[in-house]
């Protein structure tokens, strides 16, 4: 197993750890108010199970949320294949399409929702879903409805599970120590980094930039999920903050920019370089948002000069300061990743594929 980062540079004995061992926690920070806190754990996708999944009752209420004119979906336009992802609010399923044989994700909230503030917050992740359109490193939303009060939102399917299962998978190989190799890292960051440049033109926020939010597709292509937090640029209203383990420092002063997701890719990178189990609360958590960020010294886990500066400059404590989107992508090694795959697109997707 790795030695723990030396932390006589800190103040404090907090202290990050490997992921398979806890994570020491020293005090809290000043908690967070959010309707959508506390966070359960998710669970990761199951098994797919024979016994075909109940589909809604026939005879309910059906109103639709998304005004396209093709056709509009409801819960019996589906066969229900297996569920496939959990989140606090909702239930995610594999499901076929009955006229066109075609599999999409559907995500039912788990509960129905009948509190305004609840519902219009659910409103706005279609309606920025549905603003966000087709990009090829966003999970699309495709249509959504509310049926007997549960929400549910009809989206490309993500088949191949998110980056937090990824990450344990590559942290379960070589006896629990293993780790992503660099260039998948800097590939995945590639992707999201041109989602992300999506999000922020069309003056949206995703506000929960995390691992669990990335999906795969089938041809390994990583896109950014759940706008079940974000906001507009400029919305001066009070709201959720997303997960706390990422969560930008600026966000318990309620200052929403742009910003706050670059913090969040930057410690989402931190953790895919590092294997590290990042802290939720504590003095290590307030040491990661004040620019004291350790890193693994023994040679096993080195990682590169271009990573850990561009990860300090993404987690850099002053918003303002902080690398922008436009600014990641013009970096060498993101340059060199766009030419790549244009020159090299067949060859490039065959080699995700593998991974
Ligand atoms: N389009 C999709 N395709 C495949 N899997 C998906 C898709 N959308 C979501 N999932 C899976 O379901 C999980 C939960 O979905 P999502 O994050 O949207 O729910 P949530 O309740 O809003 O979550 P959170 O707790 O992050 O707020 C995801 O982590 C992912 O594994
Ligand atoms: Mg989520």
């Amino acid at each position: 197993m790795r030695p723990l980062p030396d932390q006589s540079a800190f103040e404090d004995k907090s202290e990050l750890v490997l992921k398979k061992v806890r994570i020491k926690e020293s005090e809290d920070i000043t908690p967070i108010s959010s309707p959508r806190t506390p966070k359960t754990p998710k669970i990761c996708p199951k098994t797919p199970t024979k016994t075909p999944l109940r589909t809604p009752t026939k005879n309910t209420t059906i109103h639709f949320l998304t005004q396209k004119k093709r056709t509009k979906s409801t819960s019996n336009d589906f066969d229900y294949l297996t569920e496939i992802g959990e989140g606090s609010f909702a239930k995610v399923f594999k499901a076929k399409g009955k006229m066109d044989n075609k599999l999409y994700a559907i995500k039912k909230s788990k509960r129905p929702i009948w509190e305004t503030s609840e519902r219009n917050q659910h409103i706005q992740e279609i309606e920025n879903g549905m603003k966000l359109g087709f990009h090829n490193n966003i999970a699309q939303v495709l249509c959504a409805w509310e049926e007997g009060g549960h929400i549910y939102i009809q989206m490309e399917l993500c088949e191949r599970g998110n980056l937090k299962d990824a990450l344990n998978l590559a942290v379960q190989e070589e006896g629990g120590a293993g780790k992503l190799p660099e260039y998948i890292i800097w590939q995945y960051l590639y992707d999201v980094a041109q989602g992300l440049a999506h999000v922020h033109e069309k003056g949206i926020m995703h506000l929960d930039i995390k691992p669990e939010n990335l999906l795969f597709s089938n041809d390994g292509v990583l896109k950014i999920g759940d706008f079940g937090v974000c906001s507009s640029a400029n919305e001066e209203k009070e709201g959720d903050e997303g997960d706390q383990v990422y969560m930008a420092p600026e966000l318990l002063n309620d200052i929403r920019t742009p910003a706050a997701d670059i913090f969040s890719l930057g410690i989402t990178l931190y953790e895919m370089a590092t294997n590290y189990n990042l802290p939720k609360k504590g003095q290590m958590w307030r040491n990661l948002r004040e620019g004291k960020i350790p890193f693994p010294e023994d040679d096993d886990a080195i990682i590169s000069d271009d990573l850990k500066n561009l990860i300090l400059r993404m987690m850099d404590p002053d918003p303002a300061k902080r690398i922008t989107i436009q600014g990641l992508l013009k970096i060498d090694k993101l340059q060199s990743l766009s030419c790549l795959k244009r020159s090299t697109s067949t060859l490039y997707r065959l080699q995700r594929k593998l991974f």
